[in-house]
């Protein structure tokens, strides 16, 4: 497994065309998160159907930027397609309308909050409590090393890899370099959904043979162009709103 000659966007360039999309572009940040967070959910779907009871518990992790704000939108669409999503949101945003408007999304449909950082530990250790652990912590701004709070968290994370239910990252394993790969933490995920494009950290993840999609398909074939990334629009009409890689 590989990434198939799909072109990837370093964490410089993923910042820039982020940016593009939201001057030039006249996309907002609601709107792009919207989609973003919907394929997420999407390829959860498609990977780990859930169960027709409902039992089937996610617990989403919640991180300070962007990232974060696509888990908020992910775990919504999972609560509306018979998942019971439980968010972990430590720092919150300093994007004040936005986050606060998410968490009410969130509230109203009944998806509880965790509090503590020692009681996710702790309800991660249940065995088989938690079908899937979402991983919405950093994205392509992540800067290492990792801070407090997350340090505790991705170090247990990493540490009890193999006794604890699978986990599903959204565009950059949490405590990767975004460019290089692992670091002090790896997290090992079962399942990658990148955005846009790959960055180039998941052609390590690709070469370990997870479950790879690509979601937040949102560009157009005039930006993806001035990427060098038009092979990720041509996939648009092969499938829509995610593709499995
Ligand atoms: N154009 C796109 O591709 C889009 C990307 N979105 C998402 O937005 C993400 C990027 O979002 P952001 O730029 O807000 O950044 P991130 O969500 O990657 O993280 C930035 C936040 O993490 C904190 N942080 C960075 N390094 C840290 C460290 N070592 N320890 C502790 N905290 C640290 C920063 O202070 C900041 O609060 C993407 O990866 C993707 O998930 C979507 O929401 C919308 C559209
Ligand atoms: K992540």
């Amino acid at each position: 497994m590989g990434l198939q000659g799909i072109r990837v966007l370093s964490s410089k360039l993923a910042a820039q065309l982020d940016e593009e999309l939201m001057s030039t572009g006249a996309f907002s940040i609601d709107q792009l998160m919207e989609l973003a967070g919907l394929s997420v959910a999407q390829a959860i779907y498609r990977q780990y159907p859930p169960k027709q009871d409902g039992s089937s518990k996610v617990l989403v992790l919640v991180g300070p930027g962007n990232n974060g704000g696509d888990g908020l939108v992910a775990s919504r669409h999972l609560k509306l397609w018979g998942y019971d999503p439980v968010v972990y949101y430590p720092k919150k945003s300093s994007r004040i309308d936005l986050y606060s408007r998410l968490v009410t999304q969130l509230k109203d449909m009944d998806i509880p909050e965790i509090d503590s950082v020692e009681e996710v530990k702790r309800l991660i250790k249940v065995p088989t409590l938690f079908e899937l652990i979402v991983d919405s912590l950093f994205g392509f701004s992540f800067k290492p090393p990792v801070r407090a709070p997350f340090d505790d968290l991705l170090k247990f994370l990493s540490e009890n890899h193999g006794n604890i239910a699978p986990v599903v990252s959204v565009d950059i394993p949490s405590g990767w370099d975004v460019d290089s790969g692992p670091l002090e933490y790896d997290i090992k995920p079962s399942m990658l959904i990148s955005l846009t494009a790959p960055k180039p950290c998941a052609a390590k993840f690709a070469s370990e043979g997870g479950a790879h999609y690509l979601g937040g398909r949102f560009i157009s074939p005039k930006l993806a162009e001035k990427y060098n990334i038009s092979d990720i629009t041509s996939l648009y009409k092969k499938d829509n709103l995610v593709v499995k890689l």
